[in-house]
């Protein structure tokens, strides 16, 4: 799409809980992937530059019964957990960790595996129209690169982390980094690697300060990344209060919640992704706030190891940036337009509270914490987004052309619009609760074609 004019209608939503619907947009692009201007029918200059593009055979039109989405922005995956999607859920997520996931992180040594198990990743997660991703990696330095590289060479959006974790109290033998000094030295080589890769002139991909969680490393180690983190002005990202034992375990080895422990060890600033966060405390949201930190909501991956629902109304009614997250492999979807249904569904049960032994009157929470498909969709784009600092998520002058293209009469795909019901942000909502990967017929980032059927 890059140096054309996309003549389109479709959805964004930059405001949280408000959908803008682009009827007969005029999107044009420049050559470097940014959105130069969005004309709306009905504008002064309409006319005039839907005739330019034509004249200059630059006009490029969507079928009908196909709508423009911003690509979704994934705010939490674990790169390496892919073979383990949709298995391993029969666990608690102290037990997950040791008995599944180390394991399988532990085979990233194998370089070989990585490639092809991060390049089938990369690819189905393009497919699924997730234009940009968060991710953890392992503590592997080489596959770490190997993920780098396969985001550069398929063109995704990509933050990414060498995941630190030290403690030899919780994280076994196998699978450990050596020492602090080894934790904080993986650190620093992989963000000199990702900033001076000769194919990421353009910054597609950046580098994550990644503290595992605080049970897996050692105070030393905690406060180096803080330290890195400053001097680089890198994104961190971390797990945050997401279970009972977890929660525990911060506030009895460190005497306060997990959110006061990274602030103290300068981890929490406005380029910090706290993954769940479920159990953050009224003092914890307004701290987050104040420091401009955010969270990524995983409501999928916290029905199976959280135990809780994160009040993702609360969290954005206080003003917390907040985006949406599959939890590869803590949820068993790699799709946002799932993990989608699933913020609206979890929401609408802390709402009403779920079991049926406990009196209607006294089996609601008490609290509005329902969201709708349009809060839904803000956190899966321009909330993520803007969570991250990045300059995408939605269609306006300046930001990145990362798209999405839903093609509602896909024979393959699992939704079908009705002329006489569905119109204006209806088709969203179907969209939002209906299509799936067969629907998304063509993925942009930068303007640039990713995936296409
Ligand atoms: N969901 C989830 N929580 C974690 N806490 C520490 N590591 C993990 C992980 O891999 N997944």
């Amino acid at each position: 799409m890059r140096g054309k004019v996309l003549l389109a209608s479709g959805f964004h939503a930059p405001v949280a809980g408000e959908v803008d619907v682009l009827e007969d947009a005029l999107i044009a692009v420049d050559g470097e992937g940014v959105i130069l201007s969005v004309t709306r029918r009905g504008e002064a200059d309409y006319d005039a530059v839907k005739a330019r593009a034509v004249a200059e055979g630059r006009l490029e039109r969507l079928p009908e019964g196909s709508y423009l989405l911003p690509g979704f922005v994934d705010c939490h995956v674990h790169a390496p957990q892919y073979p383990q999607l949709g298995g391993a859920l029969d666990v608690s997520l102290e037990v997950w960790l040791q008995k599944y996931t180390f394991p399988l992180e532990a085979r990233y040594a194998d370089l070989a595996f990585a490639k092809r198990a991060y390049g089938l990743l990369v690819e189905d997660l393009i497919a699924n129209g997730t234009t940009t991703t968060l991710y953890f990696a392992t503590v592997h330095q080489d596959a770490t690169r190997a993920l780098v590289d396969t985001c550069l060479e398929k063109g995704q959006r990509a933050l990414i982390g060498k995941v630190v974790m030290d403690n030899v109290e919780s994280c076994p033998d196998y699978y450990r980094d050596a020492s602090v000094d080894a934790a904080l030295e993986g650190t620093r080589a992989l963000i000199d690697y990702v900033r001076m890769h000769p194919d990421n002139a353009a910054g597609l991909v950046k580098p994550v300060v990644t503290p595992r969680f605080i049970p897996s490393c050692t105070d030393a180690t905690l406060e180096g990344l803080g330290a890195i983190a400053g001097e680089c002005g890198c994104h961190v990202q971390t797990h945050c209060s997401e279970s009972d034992w977890e929660h525990g375990y911060v506030l009895s080895r460190h005497g306060m919640t997990d959110t006061e422990s990274l602030d103290r060890f300068a981890l929490l600033g406005r380029h910090t992704m706290l993954a769940h966060s479920n159990l953050l405390t009224a003092s914890d949201m307004e701290k987050i706030r104040v420091r401009e930190a955010a969270v990524a909501h995983c409501p999928l991956s916290n029905a199976y190891f959280a135990g809780a629902v994160f009040p993702l109304r609360a969290a954005l009614e206080k003003g917390l940036h907040v985006g949406l997250g599959t939890d590869i492999s803590g949820g068993p979807s790699a799709s946002m337009l799932e993990n989608c249904r699933a913020a609206v569904t979890v929401s609408r049960m802390l709402e009403t509270g779920v079991d049926p032994a406990v009196d209607a009157a006294t089996r609601a929470n008490g609290q509005p914490a329902r969201i709708d498909f349009r809060h839904a969709f803000h956190v899966a784009t321009a909330g993520g987004a803007k969570a991250l600092d990045l300059p995408v998520g939605q269609f306006s002058p300046g930001y990145r052309f990362d798209a999405i293209v839903i093609d509602t009469t896909a024979k393959a795909g699992s939704m079908r619009l009705w002329d006489e019901f569905d119109s204006g942000d209806g088709v969203l909502q179907k969209i939002v609760f209906t299509a799936s990967k067969a629907n998304i017929a063509t993925v942009w980032v930068d303007g640039k074609t990713v995936s296409s059927r």
